[in-house]
């Protein structure tokens, strides 16, 4: 798998300033009720129009990073902001309402309403806000390929196509940022590669930002930045990376805790 292109330069977070941050985490601390400290304090800043991929291994606390980023989960210390708003700030409601206007995810699995037409399937985060999706559901089909899917339901359409349509479900309300849990997980190497390829582009032509965790480092290769996690703490990045030097870097890793 081999990226096609990589996108413009991003600027640095000190270049952009806080308002242009897709994402800011401020020692962002979970523990558990059992005592499990599944993140240590964690600082990170994702400026817009970046894609960054989370590696790490099982248990080292990236699903805890992504739902605490994306406000599903609240942190036992520390801030979050999406977009300049901080998640503490809001109620409930409020903060339901951001993940829906303002964070788009894609998990492993598509989940898509199977009674539901695909084109309604990508509306369908516009209606629930009360938006008339005009033609806009369309526009975000044609983005991933699937324009004249519209009409099939789910089940039509292979297990790619379907990733595909999450995608553009994703992006319809254009959120300020996309969370990306293992969306090639379940997928052959070439659905792989066009999924990681829309993801790419969202990015490098449309300025979105995408924050993908990944146990893959051909996955992870498509990104701008990888990060690595271990027993809840960042301990290493790396711009630009390829799929061999994460490889490489993971065994490291590996080796060093085991
Ligand atoms: N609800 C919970 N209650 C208690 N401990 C939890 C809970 N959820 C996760 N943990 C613990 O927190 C740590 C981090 O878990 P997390 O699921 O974030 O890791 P992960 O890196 O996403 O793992 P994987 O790659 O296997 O999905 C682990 O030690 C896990 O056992």
């Amino acid at each position: 798998m081999k990226r096609q292109w990589r996108g413009r330069t991003t600027a640095t977070a000190e270049q952009t300033g806080t308002r242009h941050h897709a994402l800011t985490l401020d020692g962002v601390t979970r523990e558990y009720r059992s005592g499990v400290v599944a993140l240590h304090p964690i600082h990170l800043t994702v400026p817009r129009g970046r894609f960054l991929a989370v590696m790490g291994p099982s248990g080292c606390g990236k699903s805890t990073l992504l739902q605490c980023a994306a406000g599903l989960d609240r942190p036992t210390a520390g801030t979050v902001r999406i977009g300049g708003t901080q998640l503490s700030s809001l109620n409930e409601a409020a903060l339901t309402r951001l993940r829906r206007e303002r964070i788009g995810f894609v998990f492993q699995a598509h989940h898509l309403v199977p009674s539901l037409s695909v084109a309604e399937n990508v509306a369908l985060p516009l209606m629930l806000g009360g938006e008339s999706p005009g033609d806009r559901h369309l526009r975000a089909l044609a983005a991933v390929g699937l324009g004249d899917r519209g009409g099939a339901v789910p089940s039509e359409l292979s297990g790619g196509q379907c990733q595909r349509v999450a995608i553009a479900r994703a992006l319809v309300t254009t959120p300020d940022i996309v969370f990306a849990d293992e969306p090639t997980g379940a997928l052959d190497p070439a659905a792989a590669e066009e999924v990681l390829t829309l993801l790419r582009q969202a990015v490098d032509r449309d300025g979105h930002t995408v924050v993908m965790v990944t146990h893959d480092p051909f996955a992870a290769a498509w990104a701008d930045e990888a990060l690595y996690l271990m027993r809840g703490k960042l301990v290493w990045r790396q711009e630009r990376p390829e799929a061999a030097d994460i490889r490489r870097v993971l065994k490291e890793l590996g080796g060093r805790t085991a």
